[in-house]
C-alpha cells in the first residue's frame, strides 16, 4: 500500500544547525498518528516541511506517492492535506455559521449545504453559538472552529498542531473526543502535541522525535514504557 504520506531522509538546516536530521516517516490511509518528543526535538520544523513552510534542505516529502516537496503550501490543500496551525487564523468579525458556509459550499451540493453546516456544529460543539463572532468565542472554540474548517473541506489528510496549547482541562478532553470520532469516521490524521494527557487520551500509532530524527515508533503504550524514551523527556539522553 503506498503512504498516504510519507518522508525519506528528510533534512533542514537553518546556517550551521541540522535541525531535521533525516526523518524517514510514513502514514498510512485511515491512520491516527502523534508526533511527540522533547522540547526542541524538531516537531514544529518537521511539521513546516510536511505543510510546505519550508523546503527541505534534503530528502523529500510525498503525498499519495507524489514528490511534493517544493510544492506551495496553498497547493498542498488542494491536494487534499487540511491544515490547523497552533494559532487559530480565524476571522474575529465573521460569525461561527459564516466561517462553516465558507467552506462547506465548496464541497457540498446546495441543496446539503444546510444540512452539513448543522452536521459540523454539532460535532464540533459549537451549535449554541452560531451567530457569535468567531473573536468572542473561548480559545478552545476557536480552536475547534478552526478545526471544524480544516475538516469541513473534506481532506485526505488532516494534519494538526498542537491543537490543544492553552486549553483547560475539560476542553483537551473534548478534543481528544472529537479526534477519535474523526477517526472513527475514517479520517486520516497527524497530530504533533506537546499535552500527554492528550496524546494518552487518543492512544494512537506514536512517533517519538529526539535531535530531529526518529527516536522510537509504535504504539503508544509499548513506547511510553521504554526507559530510553523517559529518559529523553527527563533530559539524560
Ligand atoms: N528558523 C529557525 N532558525 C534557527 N533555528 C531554528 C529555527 N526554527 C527552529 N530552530 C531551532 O531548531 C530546534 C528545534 O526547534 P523546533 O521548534 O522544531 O522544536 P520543537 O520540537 O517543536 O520544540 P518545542 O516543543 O519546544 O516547540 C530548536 O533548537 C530551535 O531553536
Amino acid at each position: 500500500m503506498i503512504p498516504i504520506l510519507e518522508t525519506k531522509g528528510l533534512c533542514k538546516s537553518f546556517g550551521g544547525a541540522q535541525v531535521v536530521n533525516g526523518i524517514d516517516f510514513r502514514i498510512n490511509e485511515g491512520e491516527t498518528r502523534c508526533v511527540i518528543g522533547p522540547n526542541g526535538a524538531g516537531k514544529s520544523t518537521f511539521f513546516k516541511l510536511l505543510i510546505g513552510e519550508h523546503r527541505p534542505t534534503a530528502g523529500s516529502v510525498r503525498f499519495q506517492g507524489r514528490d511534493i516537496s517544493n510544492v506551495l503550501p496553498f497547493r498542498r490543500v488542494g491536494l487534499g492535506m487540511s491544515i490547523k496551525f497552533q494559532v487559530p487564523g480565524i476571522f474575529p468579525d465573521l460569525t461561527v455559521l459564516e466561517h462553516l458556509k465558507l467552506v462547506v459550499h465548496r464541497v457540498v451540493r446546495p441543496h446539503e449545504v444546510s444540512d452539513e453546516i448543522d452536521r459540523m456544529l454539532n460535532l464540533f460543539n459549537l451549535s449554541s453559538e452560531s451567530n457569535v463572532k468567531a473573536g468572542n468565542l473561548s480559545h478552545g472554540k476557536k480552536q475547534w472552529l478552526e478545526i471544524s474548517m480544516a475538516v469541513g473541506l473534506r481532506p485526505k489528510l488532516l494534519l494538526l498542531d498542537e491543537p490543544v496549547a492553552g486549553l483547560s482541562t475539560e476542553e483537551t478532553e473534548h478534543t481528544g473526543e472529537l479526534i477519535k470520532r474523526l477517526k472513527a469516521e475514517g479520517l486520516t490524521i497527524m497530530v504533533v502535541e506537546h499535552d500527554m494527557e492528550f496524546v494518552r487520551q487518543v492512544g494512537t500509532q506514536v512517533t517519538v522525535l529526539h535531535g530531529g530524527k526518529v527516536f522510537a515508533d509504535g504504539p503508544l503504550k509499548e513506547v511510553l514504557e521504554r526507559d530510553d524514551v523517559a529518559e529523553i523527556y527527563l533530559g539524560k539522553r
